[in-house]
């Protein structure tokens, strides 16, 4: 794998702002191009600022297509929901159209059932054969100290699934649902958000390329990503040209 291609960042804000541009440039080039645009949220602390930011962002939110890269198995209105904190932080507060805005469920009593009828959702929205992967414009992740990125968490078998758009992982046993490694490495465009010093060990495994991808599954995302850190996370692991 090649070393993954990281900007760094003075701090979290900065990063943001950073961010920030960058979504929206990706959206103008995918509405100009496709006349829509594909996006695949993140959860998690980290991207709550950029949700926030966008909030009268000047962009042709009719066009945008909301999707999550994975979900804890909760209902929208929990406080751990990742769907919850964007309606909250941002989503509320635009108008996209609320069809075009796509939680995933978490009502089912199998998770298996919701992952597969999100995978189902985004065969028909993509027009994608079974058997192939849909390609978003933009798909948001995040990292946790331990490596993990979406509900890809170390040493669980969704890491290895590849048969299926997503599946379900398991973090300390509870079920998440989450993207599978290639429907994310199918993305036009990866952005990862990464601010933190706990998040600094994980991150040299995987810019060294030497941490085991089970160890360290955000080694697993080989597709066109960009990873934004800040210092914090970024010490002794990468620098700004
Ligand atoms: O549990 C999760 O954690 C990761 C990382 O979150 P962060 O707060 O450290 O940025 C996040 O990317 C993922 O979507 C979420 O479910």
């Amino acid at each position: 794998m090649a070393t993954p291609n990281g900007r760094v960042f003075p701090n979290l804000a900065a990063l943001t702002t950073a961010a920030k541009q960058f979504v929206l440039e990706q959206a103008r080039g995918a509405i100009a191009q496709r006349g829509r645009f594909t996006i695949a949220l993140a959860g998690g602390n980290t991207p709550k600022p950029l949700y926030e930011s966008l909030v009268g962002a000047d962009t042709p939110w009719l066009q945008w297509h909301v999707f999550w890269s994975d979900e804890r198995y909760v209902p929208l209105d929990h406080p751990d929901s990742n769907a919850g904190m964007a309606f909250r932080a941002w989503l509320h507060h635009v108008p996209i159209p609320r069809n075009q805005i796509h939680p995933m469920p978490t009502a089912d009593a199998d998770p298996q059932t919701a992952a597969d009828r999100y995978g189902q959702l985004l065969r028909q929205t993509f027009g994608t054969p079974e058997g192939e992967f849909p390609s978003f414009d933009l798909i948001l992740l995040g990292m946790g100290p331990d490596g993990h990125t979406a509900s890809l968490f170390p040493q669980t078998t969704a890491l290895t699934v590849s048969d299926r758009l997503i599946t379900v992982g398991n973090k300390d046993g509870q079920p998440r649902l989450t993207f599978t490694v290639p429907l994310i490495n199918h993305a036009r465009q990866i952005l990862f958000l990464v601010s933190g010093a706990n998040k600094r060990t994980a991150l040299r495994h995987i810019f060294s390329g030497t941490g085991d991808p089970s160890l360290y599954p955000a080694r697993l995302i080989t597709g066109n990503a960009l990873w934004f850190l800040d210092e914090a996370a970024a010490e002794g692991v990468v620098e700004n040209p």
